[in-house]
């Protein structure tokens, strides 16, 4: 499905010739994202495939309010989120920001529900005396609520995903960032716990961006976008097309690149990006636990 920004509605991510570059030991510069332009809106499931080294994670670190951009701009909700202070990137990023990672970051010495319950610590104070319940509720939609008092070490590998997705997903964040969400289960357990993140974000109109390497992950969303040496390309674009059917380390073969493409899963939101990275500052790579 084919889905348009929604016309009159503040978009909840803008980035406008977005350019992220650092300084090498070298003096050179390293332009890792160039020109990147996309639009998130609530309830959209927007998903970016790109082989090793192609930004990947630079971007989910920009969209995250982990680091800042060097060039262009990201509006958050409308708003310019790049001047604000590391406090309040920090408290924006608690408030509206849930994040799934590839290897689960559970406590393990904690149980499933003292998991989910911790994000709600550093919530509302309506948050923190319901954190118990909250967290419950959660366990309960992603199947779990009789795993509650189990420590992630007694868990499988997807049980352990369906904890941490509901520990990203308890305080009801508006935008869920999922960096390789299946990359270390198998097939059949990865797309199931995609599928639930999928659903349980569109029940909260939630916007989910899925960064993977896998286009069969990329499938389930609504626009899928190819990263290419730091420029954003819509899969539907020949230049991905190519890209993927020829790029090694994005699991795909020309069959998924067509039945991806056919699909109609391609971008008709502004994606396109410029290949001159205007001028840019050093700036340090972060590396901020936003869990
Ligand atoms: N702070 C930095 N200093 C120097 N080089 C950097 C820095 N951050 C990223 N890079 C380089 O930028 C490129 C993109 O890195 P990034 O981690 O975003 O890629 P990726 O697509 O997430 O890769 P992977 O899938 O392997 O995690 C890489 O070549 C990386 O070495």
């Amino acid at each position: 499905m084919v889905t348009a920004p929604h016309e009159g509605r503040i978009p909840l991510l803008e980035l406008r010739d977005l350019t992220r570059s650092v300084r090498l030991p070298s003096r050179d510069m390293l332009h890792i994202l160039q020109g990147i332009d996309l639009t998130v809106e609530a309830g959209d499931h927007v998903a970016v495939v790109g082989r090793s080294g192609s930004g990947k994670t630079t971007l989910l670190n920009l969209l995250g309010l982990i680091d800042r951009q060097t060039g262009g701009e990201l509006l958050f909700d409308g708003k310019d989120v790049s001047r604000l202070s590391d406090a309040r990137r920090a408290r924006l990023r608690g408030a509206y920001i849930g994040f799934v990672f590839q290897q689960f970051n559970l406590l393990e010495r904690r149980t499933a529900l003292e998991n989910v319950m911790m994000p709600m610590m550093y919530g509302t104070a309506r948050q923190f005396w319901r954190r118990e319940r909250s967290a419950m509720e959660m366990l309960d939609r992603v199947g779990l609520a009789d795993r509650a008092h189990q420590l992630p070490t007694r868990l499988s590998g997807g049980e352990q995903q369906r904890v941490a997705v509901a520990r990203a997903l308890v305080r009801r964040p508006r935008l869920i960032l999922a960096d390789e969400p299946t990359g270390a289960l198998d097939v059949t357990t990865g797309e199931a716990v995609m599928a639930l993140l999928d659903e349980i974000a569109r029940d909260s109109d939630a916007a989910l961006v899925t960064i993977t390497h896998d286009l069969q992950v990329a499938a389930l969303s609504q626009r899928a976008y190819l990263l290419d040496e730091g420029v954003l390309h819509p899969v539907t674009s020949n230049h991905a097309r190519e890209a993927l059917s020829a790029t090694v380390g994005i699991r795909s073969g020309r069959r998924e690149v067509e039945d991806l493409a056919e699909a109609g899963v391609g971008a008709s939101a502004p994606a396109s990006a410029g290949t001159s990275a205007p001028a840019v500052e050093a700036s340090p790579r972060a590396s901020g636990d936003a869990a």
